[in-house]
């Protein structure tokens, strides 16, 4: 909240300038959707048979990529891998993982490759506007009646809904 009232205040509209210095928040929507990554798998068609690490993979099969899993991962995360710590991305998302293994494509949210997710940038955008436009004015905390659910319905979603006690500043 003091990054986003420092940049805007309390009422100037956020500007893209301003939104990509918003590192906190960043950090924030990184760590939300690596424990709650939206779409929880991808998949990939094996167009030709090819060799990975120590697998052979035949042609025309379907291959299920769990993000979710692997987001969850001790050996690439840290034992508190399953904790919503946002620090972990101080330092960018390649070394919030590669401090346990060596791999950066370790954080999916939004798939990876060449079909990667073509709105990353628009979703991320309009979130931190989102954010930074409640926060310019509220606070705000869960509800004591939020019960933590994650569910799979279509994307991950709060089961029960999410209960939250907005303040005006
Ligand atoms: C938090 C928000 C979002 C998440 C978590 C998300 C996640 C994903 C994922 C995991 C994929 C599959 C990528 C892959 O196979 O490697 C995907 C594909 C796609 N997404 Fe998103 N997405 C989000 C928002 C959006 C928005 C806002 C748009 C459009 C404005 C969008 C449009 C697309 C399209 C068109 C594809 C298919 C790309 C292709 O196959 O070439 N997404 N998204």
């Amino acid at each position: 909240m003091e990054q986003v009232l420092e940049l805007f205040g309390n009422n100037r509209t956020p500007t893209l300038d301003g939104i990509s210095r918003l590192t906190i928040l960043s950090m924030v929507i990184n760590e939300s959707l690596r424990l709650y990554p939206p779409v929880f798998h991808i998949t990939r068609e094996v167009q030709r048979e090819v060799k990975l690490g120590k697998l052979i993979l035949p042609k025309e099969i379907e291959v299920y990529i769990p993000n979710l899993a692997v987001h969850h991962d001790p050996e690439t995360w840290g034992e508190d891998a399953h904790l919503f710590k946002p620090e972990r991305f101080a330092d960018g998302i390649a070394k919030a993982s590669t401090a346990y293994s060596n791999s950066s494509a370790a954080f999916l949210p939004f798939g990876l490759g060449p079909r990667t997710c073509v709105g990353i940038n628009f979703g991320i955008t309009e979130e931190k506007i989102a954010l930074s436009m409640i926060l310019q004015r509220h606070r705000f905390r869960l509800s004591d009646k939020y019960v933590h659910s994650p569910a799979h319905v279509l994307t991950i979603c709060p089961k029960h809904g999410l209960q939250i006690i907005l303040e005006e500043l």
